[in-house]
């Protein structure tokens, strides 16, 4: 609360009130202390009067009465238009009422007005700075997170602090056990390896297991394409980025323009990942998305691509895992030349006019970049199960007398699938050796398309951080330590690590 020595007792005793958490007393006697200043020869104080309003401003806030609390901090701002806290509480209010972009400027003004004579002026700066932070954040994931209220509506994103940036955070209490989120990947791709053995048996959309003997499989339609789909439904939600890379739905002319195409001639002799072919995804989205001029979306699509990579993320990439980082980087090599090459200008155009917001801008050069450091950091696999039992045969060594001989051994197992996704919620949620929530199995029952359902595995407060555990949490301490710096770039400091 702030303070000075004219008109002390009421906002002072305001003060004493604040503290206690009466913030309706609170704002009593500051209104008391505007009437006062009102009528005494102190009328001209104008700097106290912004005080006083500012103090209404903080109790309205902590109120959470946000019209309250902004009418205040534009009132304390009219009488001291130099008073960095006044845009402060301006920022915080217009946070509450969910205008982000008037928050950016408040928290924008209030940094250029902090006086750094004055002693609290670096932690005004640090909450400014935060704020500032929080909106950029808010602004983007707010209307993620309000499309689909039915799988969101119990968490929030928030900038945390600058290690973990951004952290996704519980807005109300869950039990042990219920749904805490679910989310849509806006790109997703079925692994190399059940490609192989599974293709025929899984719809190319929803990548579920396709019960032959009740659903009839639907074809991509394009001459060859082995594309199929379980439904009419899965079959129109694909079409419009799949036809951008199926090479059977282009004609010869367009063929040499299709992305795709050419990205695959670029790596024919280069090895095939699933991360690779998650790539491929991204582009045929990227591409439908920037030829249907669907800016909403494609703000998604490239907004995540650009805020999803975080700076210092990026910049402690040299020091990953050399091997593997070199071997992917390789990789994506003739997918970042083509992108350049056939989306540059376009892209950068488009960005800069369209999609991207102000302070998206200067994150263009790096576009390319963040691609690579989005899908490396980002993205999450999931498993599929068929339900139906198959028989797997191996071929197992047995010793006989004093040879060893192969035998083959049948074992059942239930048959299933998995493949990689772009979640954007899921991957704001930071690493716990601790975590309080789990991925459920149960996900993919009577849903049309792949969806990551989180729930709680223990009690998970109101306000506290929801976390998962990026690797198998009862490894040896060691262990887990060298997988996060190695595969997350980050040395773990969670309790269970600093035991
Ligand atoms: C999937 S992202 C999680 C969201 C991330 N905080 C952000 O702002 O985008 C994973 C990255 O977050 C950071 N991170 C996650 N958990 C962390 C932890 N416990 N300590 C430090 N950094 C962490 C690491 O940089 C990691 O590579």
């Amino acid at each position: 609360m702030t303070s000075s020595s004219s008109s002390p007792s009421l906002k002072d005793l305001g003060n004493q009130f604040y503290v206690k958490g009466d913030y309706e007393k609170a704002i009593e006697l500051y209104k008391q202390g505007i009437e006062e200043l009102g009528s005494n020869e102190n009328g001209g104080n104008n700097e106290l009067l912004s005080i006083l309003k500012c103090n209404i401003s903080t109790s309205y806030i902590q109120l959470k009465k946000y019209e309250e609390s902004l009418k205040s901090a534009l009132e304390a701002i009219e009488s001291n238009p130099n008073s960095a806290k006044a845009f402060l509480r301006a920022g915080e209010s217009y946070i509450g009422l969910k205008l982000y972009k008037e928050a950016k400027e408040n928290y924008l003004m209030c940094i250029k007005n902090i006086n750094t004579n004055d002693e609290s002026s670096k932690t005004l700066l640090a909450s400014a700075e935060n704020g500032l932070l929080n909106s950029k954040m808010k602004q983007f994931y707010q209307p993620i997170l309000e499309s689909s209220p039915e799988l969101y509506n119990r968490v929030e994103i928030k900038y945390l602090d600058n290690v973990k940036e951004k952290a996704l955070f519980a807005k109300e209490t869950i039990q042990k056990g219920e749904i805490v989120f679910s989310d849509l990947p806006y790109c997703h791709q079925l692994s190399v390896d059940s490609l192989h053995n599974h293709f025929t048996k899984i719809c190319s959309h929803c990548i579920k297991f396709i019960n032959t003997s009740e659903t009839t499989i639907i074809k991509c339609g394009g001459k060859g394409c082995n594309y199929q789909y379980c439904s009419e439904k899965c079959k129109q939600d694909s079409i419009p980025y799949h036809s951008q890379s199926c090479l059977n739905l282009s004609d010869k002319k367009s063929l040499e323009n299709n992305p795709i195409y050419k990205y695959r001639k670029m790596v024919e002799n280069a090895p095939t990942s699933t991360q690779l072919l998650l790539a491929e995804s991204i582009i045929s989205m990227i591409s439908y998305l920037l030829k249907t001029k669907k800016v909403k979306n494609c703000n998604l699509a490239l907004g995540s691509v650009t805020h999803l990579k975080r700076t210092s993320l990026m910049a402690q990439q040299p020091s990953f895992n050399g091997k593997n980082l070199g071997d992917l980087q390789k990789q994506y090599q003739p997918l970042l030349s083509l992108l350049e090459e056939q989306y540059g200008l376009k892209l950068k155009e488009d960005l800069e006019n369209n999609i991207l917001s102000q302070e998206f801008k200067k994150c263009i050069l790096e576009f390319y970049d963040n691609l690579l450091g989005m899908i490396n950091f980002n993205s999450t696999s999931t498993v599929i199960k068929s339900g139906n039992k198959v028989n797997i045969v191996e071929n197992v060594q047995v010793k006989s007398g004093k040879k060893t001989i192969t035998k083959s051994k049948t074992r059942v197992q239930e048959d299933q699938c998995w493949g990689v996704g772009l979640f954007p919620i899921f991957s704001c949620m930071n690493h716990s050796c601790l975590p309080n929530i789990e991925i459920s199995n149960e996900i993919q029952d009577g849903v049309d398309r792949v969806k990551m359902v989180v729930k709680a595995k223990k009690l998970i407060p109101a306000g506290s951080e929801i976390l998962h555990s990026y690797c198998d949490e009862n490894l040896p301490t060691k262990e887990r330590k060298q997988l996060l710096l190695s595969q997350y770039g980050f040395k773990c400091l969670c309790p269970k690590c600093s035991r």
